[in-house]
């Protein structure tokens, strides 16, 4: 029997960073974790242990560190794109570094006071090999209601089915997202609201026969409407909220009292991209 290594990689998971621009007075918060994934010619150490090509994990967090006070954090993907090809270039046995990076927004209460904005989390993922650099943005944590306007019916009826049809319901979801910019440089604020806001409108503007037409619509939308984009991956869980039965009180409930249920939800996930030219 013959034993291998197979695919490995490593680094250093959920750096925390907050960055203080101190220009004056007023003073710029930047809220961020960083994870660095590194891959390439690392056998040595798993079969010997010989560490002679491993750049410490406590190396790649203080870089993060020290890359924020000498070049500052402006766009999440930029500062991925400077860390994944700082490590690819000088590590010489690394092929392959992954940076993946969440951004938390705070809102300003002064010149120097903030609050921690709640909602969603922009996110980054830069990848940069020695041939290719990919940049995806997206966000996760992003949670909109539709309390009319959806409904789910026409479905497999099997031995197990108890769920009744809905012709009219609440239809909620987190949205988690993630989309591939076609290029590596950009507006990436501009490009964030407008992704974001065309998620958004998607969701509101479309009469939903299921979470999942809902998600289709949310990517095409996007590609519609933002040329820099290739392909979206949306990761939709259904929060259920179901009608609670009010008839033992002698109430009736028109779609007025739910109960929303955390667990188990339904999971809608896809990925909306430009057809290859020459296909239909
Ligand atoms: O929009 C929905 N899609 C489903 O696949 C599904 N399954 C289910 O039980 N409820 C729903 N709702």
């Amino acid at each position: 029997m013959t034993i291998v290594l197979g695919a490995n990689q490593y680094g250093k998971a959920e750096t925390r960073l907050v960055r203080v621009e101190r220009g004056g007075p007023r003073h710029e918060l930047r809220d961020l974790t960083v994870t660095v994934v590194l891959a390439g010619d690392l056998a040595a150490t798993h079969l010997t242990g010989d560490n002679s090509q491993v750049l410490p994990t406590d190396s790649q967090k203080n870089t993060v560190y020290a890359f924020a006070r000498q070049h500052g954090v402006d766009q999440i993907e930029d500062f991925g794109l400077l860390l994944a090809r700082h490590f690819v270039s000088s590590q010489a046995a690394i092929s392959r570094a992954r940076v993946d990076l969440s951004e938390y927004a705070w809102q300003r209460l002064g010149p120097h006071s903030f609050q921690r904005a709640g909602g969603a989390t922009r996110t980054a993922t830069v990848t940069v090999t020695e041939s290719a650099t990919v940049v995806e943005s997206g966000v996760t944590g992003l949670v909109v209601l539709n309390s009319t306007d959806s409904e789910f019916t026409g479905y497999v009826k099997d031995p197990y089915t108890t769920l009744p049809e809905a012709k009219d319901r609440i239809l909620a979801t987190e949205v988690n997202a993630r989309w591939r910019h076609a290029g590596v440089e950009g507006d990436w604020a501009g490009s964030y609201a407008g992704v974001r806001a065309a998620l958004v409108a998607a969701f509101v503007e479309t009469y939903s026969l299921s979470l999942q037409q809902t998600l289709y619509a949310m990517g095409r939308r996007v590609l519609e409407e933002r040329p820099e984009i290739a392909e979206v991956r949306l990761s939709l869980p259904n929060k259920h909220h179901l009608l609670v039965d009010l008839a033992p009180f002698g109430l009736d409930n028109p779609g007025e009292v739910f109960v929303a249920t955390d667990r188990p939800y339904g999971l809608i996930e896809g990925t909306v991209q430009r057809a290859e030219p020459g296909s239909s």
